[in-house]
């Protein structure tokens, strides 16, 4: 049956385990973009959700048509996924909006480039073809991110009938940056995004950032949804009982001491490095946190397919190492590392953390700094980067800092951990009021509507 409201997302709401015996077994699909859209759709009664099977187990469902309700997984040829996903989405666009290129050696756009990018166009066609087959008289489609920036225009051409919107959920580049791509790839990305007739971004920058890029005409197609946090949600979440056990457990550990907490994906942007350089200069300059600080550090490893990923894991866990070594004594470290991807862990760390540390060098939103506050216990300040999308909504509040300037950051963390009680508990609610702003449902219904 045709749908009125169609999302496309590379990353589905679920994803399949192959088990030893050949049966699938579906889990649930990671990330906060999935799970924003997972709980906005679940009231969309015959929506749809188009995305790519992401492993073999994945294309091994499709191809035994094991399908859940409201969802379609494309069956990519895998060195063509490979090719658009790690090799344009995550590696040239990616690194684009988040300018993390090593200028003297990147980018290089070169035959092997053209090769990938024409991986990207059929990746992208193939949702669009998808979308257009799929999606009834004048539906409303909703398409996500980088990943898919050339389906707005490719489906327009399919079906000029639908309703198109776009989401970034990443920054848009500066011009510098947007200058480096060849031109005809700077423009085909900008016509495919223009394909939509509302092209949204988290915060204001992005969208003045893409609509200078864009003709005055087009550019009145741009719009501001930022995402927010689902109050009531989170905190039921982080009240049940797995979670109060790993914050007793967390808290024998911690042993009365104060904490800064971090909870990223090991990711370039996330800056995660300059995060341990401030902790070490806390440490140094203010002598007197020394024994009674814990910084707990989750940093999970994430596409680790890329090189550069498996490098910079590699340096954060060193340098946590030398931190330890070299403030560490007989009862105290000072750094406690988790790779663990751990939901629950992590919103134990929230209840419990005094700082936060949030410091990307630039982020499209960044969830993290709005769910902290919301379910802090006794208040948690939070130290926030002025290149995280959050930085609009939270910056009266948080004590930012340019993400770039590591003394700036330790003084910060500084201030943060020395913060009365009273006044940081004020600061927390107030965050936890804007984060809650528009949860994910409003956020979609938002995008909806201006379809409408
Ligand atoms: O490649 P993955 O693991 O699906 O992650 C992609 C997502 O990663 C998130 O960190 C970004 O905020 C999203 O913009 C992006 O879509």
């Amino acid at each position: 049956m045709a749908s009125q409201v169609l999302v496309a997302a590379n990353r589905g709401p679920l994803s399949y385990d192959l088990r030893d015996d050949g049966t699938l077994s579906a889990r649930r699909g990671g990330g906060g973009l999935v799970s924003g859209l997972s709980a906005a759709l679940a009231r969309q009664p015959g929506a749809l959700w188009i995305c790519a099977a992401l492993s073999d187990a994945d294309r091994e469902a499709v191809r035994r048509d094991v399908s859940e309700p409201g969802v379609r997984m494309l069956d990519i040829d895998p060195t063509m996924y490979h090719d658009a996903y790690n090799g344009i989405a995550n590696s040239v666009l990616w690194f684009t909006h988040h300018h993390l290129y090593d200028v003297p050696r990147e980018p290089v756009f070169d035959a092997e480039f053209r090769r990938r990018w024409a991986s990207y166009v059929a990746y992208n066609e193939a949702f669009a073809r998808a979308l257009a087959e799929e999606a009834g008289p004048g539906a409303r489609v909703l398409v996500q991110d980088y990943h898919l920036a050339l389906v707005p225009g490719q489906l327009r051409e399919l079906r000029p009938d639908l309703r198109i919107a776009h989401f970034t959920h990443t920054p848009w580049a500066a011009r510098v940056f947007l200058d480096m791509l060849p031109d005809d790839i700077h423009s085909r990305l900008m016509w495919g995004m223009l394909g939509a007739d509302v092209v949204g971004f988290h915060t204001r920058a992005w969208a003045d950032a893409f609509a200078a890029a864009a003709q005055p005409d087009d550019a009145r197609r741009v719009a501001v949804f930022p995402l927010g946090v689902d109050g009531d949600e989170l905190r039921a979440l982080a009240h049940r009982p797995e979670v109060d056990e790993k914050l007793a457990e967390l808290r024998a550990e911690v042993a009365g001491r104060r904490t800064i907490a971090r909870v990223d994906r090991t990711e370039l942007s996330k800056n995660i490095l300059r995060g341990l350089l401030a902790y070490r200069e806390l440490l140094t300059v203010h002598p007197e946190w020394r024994g009674r600080v814990v910084h707990l550090a989750s940093a999970y490893p994430s596409r680790q397919d890329l090189k550069v990923y498996r490098d910079y894991t590699a340096a954060v866990s060193e340098l946590a190492a030398q931190i330890n070594a070299e403030f560490g004594t007989q009862d105290w470290q000072p750094v406690l590392v988790s790779v663990k991807d751990d939901f629950a862990r992590s919103l134990a760390v929230y209840r419990m953390a005094d700082v936060a540390l949030v410091n990307p060098v630039r982020d499209g939103m960044n969830l993290v700094a709005k769910e902290i506050p919301v379910v802090s216990e006794a208040g948690c300040a939070v130290v926030l980067s002025t290149g995280a999308g959050a930085y609009e909504q939270l910056r009266e509040d948080a004590l930012t800092v340019n993400p770039y300037d590591v003394s700036a950051t330790a003084e910060a963390l500084h201030a943060a951990l020395s913060m009365p009680d009273e006044e940081r508990a004020e600061r927390t609610k107030r965050l936890a009021a804007a984060a809650t702003a528009l949860p994910p449902t409003a956020w979609f219904e938002a995008q909806l509507a201006a379809l409408a």
